[in-house]
């Protein structure tokens, strides 16, 4: 007996707003008992500006969860309280190593069942921080978005997280769809799993059309250095000031220091999802698929697979994880491509989807170049030529957030979520296109060629042999050499 295809319903999720909450996140707690937590958020930016964000914190008194009733008021209660405890946190001259118990009781109690970690996570910040414009219109569409809190009250702090927003809503109809196509291979439906690709394929192209409008209003400068220092968890934190990490304060004296990754993308049930979907098998950085699967051959014990990815889903709403884990069970598409290889519009369309994804990443790492990789640059050549005094405040939690020693004591550029960001992005893309089954887009896609300079010529070659359709799907346009961003890029 085949397992059951997940029915999206039953994890909360569905088939128009995927894993935004079906119903829209509450712009304020209905009980007025919370009345506090609401005016401390809606006054966050001052708070901490004026520093008086900590003194506020801890004169307030420790409020009941008793009064949360929806799931919509521990999801906004949850959001309001990662909020505060990120600012608290972050929003002094040096980062604070103890959450007080205003915070922390009701925020381990409500992270508890919300199964979530207690820190602002890509749910608390994303998925349960946003409000339509107007409620009638859909929210799949930037201009009718607007976020709930921010840390900066800056546009480009709730541009940053409405991006994801946008992209999450407009990747919902991609759930309802693929888990069709699961069932279709099941019944060895061709023409119906060869539709479902394709129309993967032109929405994913869309949701790299919405990353690229992250440009439109949020300014890597004000990202680096005002919206990402307070993004950061408390995992190797040592150089931005935490060594060991956050106490929670629970009152009773037994606390320990506990460490968690930041916020990113990468807990993202909906990118995860594309992945499990076409079958992505992502990898440890810095280990291959061939040397992961010969260790497995030769009866050795397998190497733990993307296992950073896997632990980002301990981040993930606790339903939507188990979706992941549930779909991962029934996922076929990639094997019916394999056994179906000889049918061109199948593969085509598989082949487009891996192109899709694959562009969607090259996107991405551009963005990641010019957010973070250049501003780390500039910060560095910055501290070269201004004395320490000179140095602006923010600068250096920036700086120190964003840089950690490896296992040799080298400094490595950093994501929130932890990883040596540049090798990990440019390993998950290259895993994405070696999947391809047709050996000219493989070629194309993992760039097997090391040429400096404008990459028409190897679109017309394409174009020449493989003129079934892969120019719809991201491997027409302008190539050209980003070394920021680690090789040829589309745009
Ligand atoms: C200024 C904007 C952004 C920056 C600077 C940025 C930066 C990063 C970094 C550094 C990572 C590495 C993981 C970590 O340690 O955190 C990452 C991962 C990731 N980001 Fe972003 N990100 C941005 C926006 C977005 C948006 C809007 C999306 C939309 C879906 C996205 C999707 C992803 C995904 C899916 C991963 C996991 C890696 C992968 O699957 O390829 N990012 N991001
Ligand atoms: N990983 C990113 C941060 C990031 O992408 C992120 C963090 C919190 C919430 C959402 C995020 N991503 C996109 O909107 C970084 O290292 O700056």
């Amino acid at each position: 007996m085949l397992p059951p295809i997940p029915v999206l319903r039953d994890y909360g999720i569905s088939p128009e707003y995927g894993f935004l909450p079906a119903q829209l996140p509450l712009e304020r707690l209905p009980d007025p008992y919370y009345n506090k937590w609401e005016a401390i958020v809606a006054n966050l930016q001052g708070l901490i500006l004026s520093k008086r964000l900590r003194g506020v914190v801890d004169r307030l008194p420790v409020l009941s969860t008793a009064g949360l009733e929806h799931d919509s008021e521990w999801r906004r209660a949850y959001s309001l309280l990662c909020f505060m405890a990120h600012g608290y946190i972050w929003g002094g001259n040096i980062p604070a190593e103890r959450l007080p118990p205003p915070i922390s009781i009701p925020l381990l109690h409500i992270s508890a069942y919300l199964e979530v970690p207690p820190v602002a996570t890509y749910a608390a910040v994303c998925l349960w921080n946003f409000k339509p414009l107007f409620a009638d219109e859909h929210v799949d569409n930037l201009e009718n978005l607007a976020t709930l809190a921010t840390f900066t009250g800056s546009i480009d702090e709730s541009w940053f997280y409405l991006v994801s927003v946008a992209i999450e809503a407009r990747g919902a109809p991609i759930l309802p769809l693929m888990l069709a196509a699961i069932q279709a291979a099941r019944i060895d439906d061709i023409d119906t799993v060869t539709a479902c690709l394709s129309t993967f394929a032109e929405r994913l192209d869309d949701l790299g059309t919405l990353l690229q409008r992250m440009h439109e209003s949020c300014d890597p400068h004000a990202f680096y250095y005002h919206i990402r220092p307070f993004l950061a968890g408390s995992k190797n934190m040592e150089d931005a000031g935490l060594p060991n990490g956050v106490i929670y304060e629970d009152g009773t004296g037994t606390e320990k220091y506990r460490q968690y990754s930041g916020g990113s993308n990468t807990q993202s049930s909906l990118i995860q999802f594309f992945d499990i979907i076409l079958g992505i098998e992502h990898f440890p950085t810095g280990e291959k698929r061939e040397i992961a699967s010969e260790t497995e051959q030769q009866g050795r014990a397998p190497p733990a697979k993307h296992n950073f990815l896997l632990e980002m889903r301990k981040y993930m709403p606790g339903a939507h994880r188990r979706f992941l884990e549930d779909t991962a069970l029934v996922a076929n598409i990639r094997d019916y491509v394999e056994v179906h290889r000889a049918n061109k519009e199948l593969t085509v369309a598989y082949d487009a989807c891996l192109a899709m994804l694959r562009a969607f990443r090259d996107k991405h790492i551009n963005i990641v170049s010019r957010y973070i990789i250049v501003k780390s640059r500039e910060s560095k050549s910055l501290a070269r030529s201004t004395s320490p005094a000179a140095a602006h405040r923010k600068v250096d939690i920036a700086s120190a957030s964003a840089m950690q020693n490896n296992a040799s004591g080298k400094k490595k550029l950093r994501g929130t979520g932890g990883t040596a960001l540049i090798s990990f992005l440019k390993q998950a893309r290259d895993e994405t296109g070696e999947l391809a089954i047709d050996s000219w887009a493989r070629r194309v896609m993992n760039r097997d060629f090391n040429t400096k300079g404008h990459g028409d010529f190897f679109l017309g070659k394409l174009e020449e042999q493989q003129p079934t359709g892969l120019d719809r799907c991201g491997l027409a346009g302008t190539w050209t050499m980003d070394d920021n961003a680690g090789g040829l890029c589309h745009y």
